[in-house]
């Protein structure tokens, strides 16, 4: 079932102005898996899981949930049919694994509505005790992220890489998830203006009928990761009829300020906002740097300040758990009876 092009737009914005101003959006979902013992390093990195341990990726998603998400992304971010027929799965096996990803994202949905008390239930509505709903968006990642060689973090595709290549790339999984049942698709990590141009272009090409997301990735706080501009970038993103928020992931907290703005400059959609833990991935080494990271007080310390500054919707990305979404959706229940202030 779809939506509208109208109601697509707002779909976003409709949620979080219905369930108090704000979206609690997941955490790190490799990260966590890792926790529960998972070996990542592999091309396919977290979507080695749909295949090796999916009762795993049910648990990270309940885990999330449990933690207080009420917007969590499906582990096809590095599941490609590519990806997969490099494995040696047949076409049929790949696509029906990016099915089951949406598929354990929803059972892990129910799962969790299920077991909901009703002393959990932390929104009154009418005088009623109700509960904030879960949205499920199938995740996409970038280009980049798929070859696995760092280029999700550098944007740089070469000369070789096309327009035309990217939307080829991307076209059939858009179109799977699209309609495994999911409510929104988030597209994540975008590295360069080419891929985002490629994703609004296949959006509208495949008259796709759930609405996405856009979020980039920057590693100085004004561009996105390739130099492109983020005014730019999010610019092809406002334009698009099916994007019903536009923002970052998987980006230092200390950039996102400045991001925010940016972006407000050009769009006047929902801005979700996902960064990771400050630390930095070394890709030869592929693993992280621990450096730069802050602690999950710190990370939920700047809540406010991007709020103010314009985003709506927040959770973590790599290297964040769920104690960082339990401590993100602790503050915004606190401020969301009040004026909002940092
Ligand atoms: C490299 S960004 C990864 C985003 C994805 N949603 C994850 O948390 O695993
Ligand atoms: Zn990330």
């Amino acid at each position: 079932m779809g939506l509208e092009s109208s109601d697509m737009s707002c779909f976003i914005s409709d949620f979080v102005q219905k369930y108090g101003g704000y979206a609690v959006v997941d955490g790190g979902f490799a990260t966590e898996l890792e926790r529960h013992g998972a070996n990542l390093n592999d091309p396919l990195w977290s979507a080695k899981c749909l295949i090796s341990s999916p009762h795993l990726v049910r648990r990270v998603h309940l885990d999330y949930l449990d933690a207080g998400a009420n917007i969590i992304l499906t582990a096809s971010y590095q599941a490609t049919i590519q990806g997969f027929e490099a494995k040696g799965l047949a076409t049929e096996e790949a696509e029906s694994l990016l099915r089951r990803s949406v598929e354990i994202a929803c059972e892990a949905r129910e799962i969790y509505y299920d077991n909901c008390t009703k002393g959990s239930w932390d929104l009154v509505e009418n005088g009623n005790t109700t509960r904030r709903p879960v949205l499920v968006a199938a995740s996409i990642g970038s280009y980049g992220a798929y070859l696995a060689d760092g280029s999700e973090y550098s944007g740089d595709y070469g000369d070789a890489v096309t327009l035309q290549k990217l939307k080829d790339f991307h076209r059939r999984r858009l179109q799977i998830l699209a309609e495994a049942g999911a409510d929104l698709i988030a597209f994540e990590t975008i590295p360069n203006k080419l891929e985002a141009k490629a994703y609004a272009e296949l959006l509208e090409e495949e008259a796709i009928n759930i609405p996405a997301w856009f979020s980039f990735n920057s590693k100085d706080g004004i561009n996105v990761v390739s130099g492109d501009s983020i005014l730019e970038c999010a610019s092809i993103a406002d334009s698009c009829r099916q994007v019903a928020a536009v923002g970052i992931n998987c980006t230092p907290p200390r950039f996102i300020h400045g991001l925010i703005l940016s972006i407000r400059k050009v769009t006047s959609k929902p801005i979700v906002i996902y960064p990771n833990s400050g630390e930095t991935y070394d890709a030869q080494l592929k693993e992280w740097v621990k450096s730069s990271g802050v602690s999950d007080e710190d990370f939920v310390s700047y809540i406010g300040k991007w709020h103010e500054a314009g985003a709506s919707l927040f959770g973590g990305c790599c290297r964040t758990t769920p104690n960082t979404i339990r401590a993100i959706s602790g503050v915004l229940s606190n401020k969301s009876s009040s004026p909002f202030k940092s």
